[in-house]
């Protein structure tokens, strides 16, 4: 089954759950459970997806009930806290696995100690041991029976060590449950690492502010503030909201948040975010989320939904578990009974190596590969300001073979400065500024930002505009005095005015110098034009090489004039294209799609390139973690970077190499200690100590992963 999380489903936190035979026990118990249509468990995230039909919403302590039956424990789905993460992580000693190692080493060790003292006792101190330590395998096996599980982990696991008694094998029996209690303990390793490296961002914000009441700070609940109230921020602070300066200016180490290396100084109208940590001013911040809507919650919330939704690898690699679980049973009856009965084989030896078999059966190595990889992928890239919505994202990245980039605020950094003013027609150059930034007042784009504030430098008084409005990926429009007034990119401007052979020579050699130019047209006459230029940012060809390395091909699509956009190309280095509107660089990205060129992805800041976004393999957001481009994009670079491009694609290769090299562990593994059991060649212990051992190896690489270097 798949599911959503939509109106008809809810999401729980459940914890105890750690490998895939958990995830199907917690499913056959929710979906008991009257009102439930379906459900999805996943271990690594520690999550339960339920989903029932819409206006009958199920009996939530029905399910908790029906879950604490298996050992594990429901939660609501409150937002993240650092209190309630670290409750919920406890020491290993202190986890119900934990104690069942400690208590089955110590029986068993000491039943060694007992036998050498007084051999007499034979193998009554071994069977004292194995029954104790197999008993909490007994229970939850029988709790997995009565909700239809059968074929469980634990299931197996009883049968062969009571078997292994009945056949006089008891010291193997009792190392047996020992080993496989310390591989139930290890399982969960990988993700509770890639849980609490997650949870850890919570606790970098600071319980308490100094909210401003007047003029007298006041120490409050970080929690408490709500949006409009003002803290004050001394130096060496973290930031205990997000929030908007009104007063000061200081370096701000963004770092926990998004990865961004260099502190960055930031002062009056500037944004600031929680857990970051302000280095050297005094800030009086207003704030402007609540403290579970602010960025690091909300980033918090996603990585925990990403972890949740299954990649695709996964879900085949579960798929494969419900029926292999089976196949093996069968494998380990044939292989007791048919020896005997063909060749005379001695039936304990028959049944010793059936026994075995079933031991190395389990799957817990191989179920666990995947979801451990990826929750450390994931968990790693968010410490590092790189969002990754989910594995099958992930999946995806891996495999891009083009990246479609914006250039304005993208490889550019998106302010741009006036550096020419031009005045035809009787006009001066002071007249043209003032009645393009006069039209220009309402518009959010970065050359409006660029010529008001060119205009605001010279001293001009803007004249009043009726009628104003903006001509998406064309310019803006209005009426000035009487006059009708557009500024407007020099393709638009050609359609609705005349340009002489003179001016449109002066705009081609301003555009050819990579140049951004706009065209001041009264009426049908153009008057004047105002070139700007926007810099490439600073790590922009590194940022490209590193995609050249990974032997990604990177295209600029631009909705800037071609000429221009080719200047700049050339300075970067990347195969350019202007003069696009936004479905034009849809359309392109499809065109890829189709040619077979992709798997194509595209970055944007998510803002006016939505439709590219949505229609590559995979749309990346670039910027501050500006709110659209967190939620929509499939993949965001909080960190502000071009450079981050490639971190994540290499991110996500290191993860699906990891991915793979665990499945093949896994089961190379298996399969190996299958043959040498089957032809009689390695006894029960050995088979045991091959799935501890490939759940340890498994757990230990997917580890690498949180440390990946970016
Ligand atoms: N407010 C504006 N004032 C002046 N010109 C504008 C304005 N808005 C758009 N234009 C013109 O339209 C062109 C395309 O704008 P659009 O917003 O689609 O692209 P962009 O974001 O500037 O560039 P890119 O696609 O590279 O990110 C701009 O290059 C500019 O010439
Ligand atoms: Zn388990």
């Amino acid at each position: 089954m798949t599911l959503s999380a939509g109106d008809t489903t809810r999401r729980y936190r459940v914890s105890g759950m750690d490998c895939g035979g958990c995830e199907r026990k917690a499913v056959a118990a929710a979906t008991r459970v009257t009102g439930v249509t379906g459900a999805e468990a996943n271990a690594a995230a520690g999550t339960l997806l339920v989903s029932f039909d819409a206006g009958t919403p199920p009996d939530e302590a029905a399910i908790g009930q029906a879950l604490r039956g298996l050992g594990y424990e429901l939660k609501t789905n409150e937002p993240p806290s650092p209190e309630s993460s670290a409750a919920a992580e406890k020491a290993w000693w202190q986890t119900p696995k934990g104690q069942l190692v400690l208590v089955s080493g110590a029986l068993l060790a000491l039943a060694g100690v007992l036998h050498l003292l007084w051999p007499g006792l034979g193998d009554a101190p071994f069977v004292v041991a194995t029954l104790v330590g197999l008993y909490p395998i007994v229970t939850s096996a029988w709790q997995a029976l009565r909700v239809g599980e059968v074929f469980t982990i634990e299931s197996l696991m009883t049968v062969a060590a009571a078997g292994a008694l009945i056949i006089g094998a008891a010291a193997e029996s009792a190392v047996v449950v020992v080993l496989f209690a310390v591989g139930e303990l290890l399982e969960g390793v990988a993700s509770t690492q890639a849980r609490r490296s997650i949870s850890a961002l919570s606790a970098l914000t600071p319980r308490t502010a100094r909210r401003l009441d007047g003029d007298e700070p006041v120490e409050v609940a970080a929690d408490s503030l709500v949006p409009g109230e003002r803290v004050l921020i001394r130096p060496g602070d973290r930031i205990p909201c997000d929030g908007r300066i009104v007063e000061g200016g200081s370096h701000l180490d963004e770092s926990p948040v998004n990865g961004e290396a260099e502190p960055r100084y930031k002062s009056v109208d500037d944004e600031v975010l929680a857990g970051t940590v302000n280095r050297d001013g005094a800030l009086t911040v207003a704030v402007t989320r609540r403290a579970e809507d602010n960025t690091i919650a909300r980033i918090i919330r996603l990585v925990e939904d990403a972890q949740a939704a299954k990649a695709p690898v996964a879900r085949f690699i579960d798929r494969f578990a419900r029926w292999y679980m089976p196949a093996v049973v069968a494998l380990a009856v044939a292989l007791a009974v048919l020896p005997p009965l063909a060749v005379g084989m001695a039936w304990s030896e028959s049944v010793y190596r059936a026994l075995a078999l079933l031991l190395i059966a389990c799957p817990c190595a191989l179920v666990i590969s995947t979801p451990a990889a990826i929750a450390a992928g994931l968990s790693s890239g968010a410490r590092h300001g790189l969002l990754i919505k989910g594995g099958a994202v992930l999946e995806s990245l891996g495999k891009l073979k083009v990246v479609a980039l914006d250039k304005t605020g993208t490889l550019t950094a998106g302010i741009p400065e006036v550096t020419d003013v031009l005045a035809w027609q009787s006009a001066d150059e002071d007249d043209v500024l003032r009645r393009a930034a006069a039209l220009e007042r309402e518009s959010g784009h970065p050359i409006a930002a660029a010529i008001v504030a060119r205009a605001g430098e010279r001293g001009l008084d803007l004249p009043r505009v009726e009628n104003g409005r903006a001509l998406a990926g064309i310019g803006v429009a209005g009426q000035v005095a009487g006059d009708d007034l557009t500024l407007a990119s020099p393709a638009y401007a050609g359609r609705i005015a005349v340009l002489d052979e003179a001016a449109k020579a002066q705009m081609h050699a301003l555009e050819e110098s990579g140049k951004t130019v706009a065209v001041l047209v009264k009426g049908d006459v153009a008057v004047g034009a105002i070139a700007l230029r926007d810099e490439p940012r600073e790590d922009a060809r590194d940022g490209l090489a590193a995609l050249a390395r990974l032997g990604v091909r990177a295209v600029m699509l631009s909705g800037d004039n071609p000429r221009s956009a080719a200047a700049i190309g050339k300075l970067l280095g990347i195969e350019a294209y202007g003069g696009l509107m936004p479905e034009d660089k849809a359309a392109r990205v499809a065109e890829w799609q189709r040619d077979g060129e992709g798997p194509a992805g595209k970055v944007g800041d998510g803002i006016n390139d939505a439709p590219a976004l949505a229609s590559a393999d995979v749309g990346i957001a670039m910027g501050s973690g500006t709110d659209v481009a967190l939620e929509t994009a499939d993949a965001a670079l909080l960190k502000n970077r071009v450079t981050g491009i490639a971190e994540l694609i290499g991110l996500s290769r290191a993860t699906l190499v990891n991915v793979k090299t665990n499945v093949a562990l896994a089961l190379g593994l298996k399969a190996v200690f299958l043959v040498t059991t089957a032809l009689g060649i390695t006894g029960l212990w050995i088979a045991v100590m091959a799935d501890t051992g490939a759940t340890v190896l498994v757990t230990l690489n997917a580890m690498r992963l949180l440390r990946h270097r970016y």
